[in-house]
C-alpha cells in the first residue's frame, strides 16, 4: 500500500468517501474537520453513514500519533458478527423463534461462562458477568435469511444467517470512566497511562468478541441448531497502524477479510468483500447505513397510540421485532437509519467493498426490557 503518513504537523487531511445520495448530517462533517486539528493527527476519513457523535463522528477512521481514548467511545470492541444457521428456512417457524430467543436475556451459565474465558485467556482478566447478553441501544441479534448471494461466501438464496451486533457491555464504560484526566489531549503511546489504557482495551475487545460469539451460539442451540462463522469485524477500536495509531469509530475493519453491513430492522442487511486498496480510507469501511435521526427526534416521530406501536413489532419483510422496551421500539424504528443501499453504492463506487450477499430481518431480537 504505497502511501505513508509520516511525521505530519497541522491539520490532517480529510478524506470523503461519500456522495450526497448517503444523506451526510453537516455536523459530523464538522466534527470531521475539528478532528482533523488535533494533536498529533495524521489522516482522517469519512464514510457514508457518517453521523454525529459525542465526541467526534460516527463512521469514520482516524490516523494519529497519540492515542485518543475518545475516538473509540465507550462501547470499546463493539462489533458485529455474521454466523450461518445450519438450519433450512422451510423448518423456522417466525413465533416459535421469537420466544425461544428469550433464552438471550438469561446470559451464558455461570460455569459455561467461565469456561469460555478461561479458553480465550481472559480468565482474572476480565469478568463474566453479562455474557452471552446483548445489552439495551441498538444492539441485537437478528435472524436474516439471504434473499440474494453470488455463492461466494459459501451462502445460498434462501440460507439462515444470524447477525450479532453487541460490545462490551459496561466493561468499557467503566475503562473509560477510570481513565487519567489527561485523556483529553490524548495518551503518548509510550506513556504509562497509553499502555495501561491499551491493555485495558485489548481485553473489552477480546471479551465483546467472545460475547458476540456467545450469543450466536446461544441463539442456534435455543433454535435446536449450529452455526458456522462466516465472519467477525470491530467497529470500535485503536490498533498499530504503519507506525501509527488507527482509532476506528463505527468503521469496520478492512484489512480482514469479509465484513457486514448492517442496514435496519426495515432494510437489508448485506455482506461485503473488501479490496482494501484505497490507502486514504485507512483499511476501513462502513460497518452500517448510520442514523439519520437522533434518538430524542424519533419520539415526535411516532404517535404512541397502540396501533402505531404494535405496528413497529411488524416489518415490512413479514418480520418479528422483539423489545419489549417501548422507547428503544420507537428510537430503534426502521426510520432512524439512513438507506443501506445508498451507503453500499457509496463504498461500491469508491472502490471500497463489493457486495457478496444481501439479507433481509426475519426475527430482530433486542430486549424484553428493564435494561437499557
Ligand atoms: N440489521 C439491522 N441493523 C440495524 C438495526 N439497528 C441498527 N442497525 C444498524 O446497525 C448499525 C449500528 O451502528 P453503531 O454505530 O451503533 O455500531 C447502524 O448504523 C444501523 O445501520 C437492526 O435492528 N437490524
Ligand atoms: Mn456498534
Amino acid at each position: 500500500m504505497g502511501i505513508s503518513f509520516s511525521g505530519r504537523t497541522g491539520r490532517a487531511p480529510v478524506r470523503h468517501f461519500y456522495t450526497r445520495d448517503s444523506w451526510i448530517d453537516g455536523r459530523a462533517e464538522d466534527q470531521l474537520a475539528q478532528v482533523a486539528g488535533w494533536s498529533g493527527m495524521q489522516s482522517v476519513a469519512g464514510f457514508p453513514d457518517l453521523h454525529p457523535g459525542k465526541f467526534g463522528p460516527v463512521g469514520a477512521a482516524f490516523l494519529a500519533d497519540r492515542i485518543y481514548p475518545q475516538l473509540v467511545g465507550t462501547d470499546i470492541g463493539c462489533g458485529m458478527g455474521l454466523w450461518r444457521l445450519d438450519l433450512p428456512r422451510r423448518k423456522l417457524k417466525l413465533d416459535k423463534a421469537a420466544k425461544r430467543l428469550e433464552v438471550l436475556e438469561r446470559g451464558t451459565d455461570p460455569a459455561q461462562a467461565a469456561d469460555a474465558l478461561a479458553a480465550a485467556g481472559l480468565t482474572g482478566q476480565i469478568g463474566e458477568a453479562g455474557l452471552g447478553t446483548i445489552g439495551g441501544g441498538n444492539h441485537f441479534c437478528e435472524l436474516q435469511t439471504v434473499e440474494e448471494t453470488d455463492g461466494t461466501a459459501g451462502l445460498h438464496k434462501g440460507d439462515l444467517c444470524l447477525l450479532v451486533h453487541s460490545g462490551s457491555r459496561g466493561y468499557g464504560a467503566q475503562i473509560f470512566d477510570g481513565l487519567e484526566d489527561s485523556w483529553k489531549a490524548g495518551f503518548d503511546p509510550q506513556s504509562a497511562a497509553g499502555n495501561a489504557y491499551l491493555a485495558l482495551h485489548a481485553r473489552a475487545v477480546a471479551w465483546a468478541r467472545l460475547n458476540r460469539r456467545l450469543i450466536a451460539e446461544t441463539a442456534a442451540d435455543a433454535l435446536g441448531t449450529t452455526v458456522t462463522p462466516l465472519c467477525d469485524s470491530v467497529h470500535n477500536s485503536v490498533v498499530a497502524h504503519q507506525g501509527h495509531w488507527l482509532h476506528r469509530k463505527g468503521a469496520a475493519e478492512a484489512d480482514r477479510g469479509l465484513v457486514p453491513l448492517a442496514g435496519s430492522r426495515e432494510a437489508p442487511s448485506f455482506l461485503l468483500a473488501l479490496p482494501d486498496t484505497v490507502p486514504e480510507a485507512l483499511s476501513s469501511v462502513s460497518h452500517g447505513a448510520g442514523r439519520r435521526y437522533d434518538r430524542a427526534s424519533m419520539h415526535g416521530r411516532v404517535r404512541k397510540v397502540r396501533s402505531e406501536l404494535e405496528a413497529l413489532t411488524r416489518t415490512r419483510f413479514g418480520g418479528r421485532v422483539i423489545c419489549h422496551d417501548r422507547d428503544l421500539l420507537i428510537e430503534e424504528a426502521g426510520p432512524a437509519y439512513k438507506a443501506p443501499e445508498a451507503v453500499l453504492a457509496d463504498l461500491t463506487a469508491f472502490g471500497l467493498a463489493t457486495p457478496l450477499a444481501r439479507m433481509v430481518p426475519l426475527i430482530t431480537y433486542k430486549t424484553s426490557g428493564g435494561q437499557r
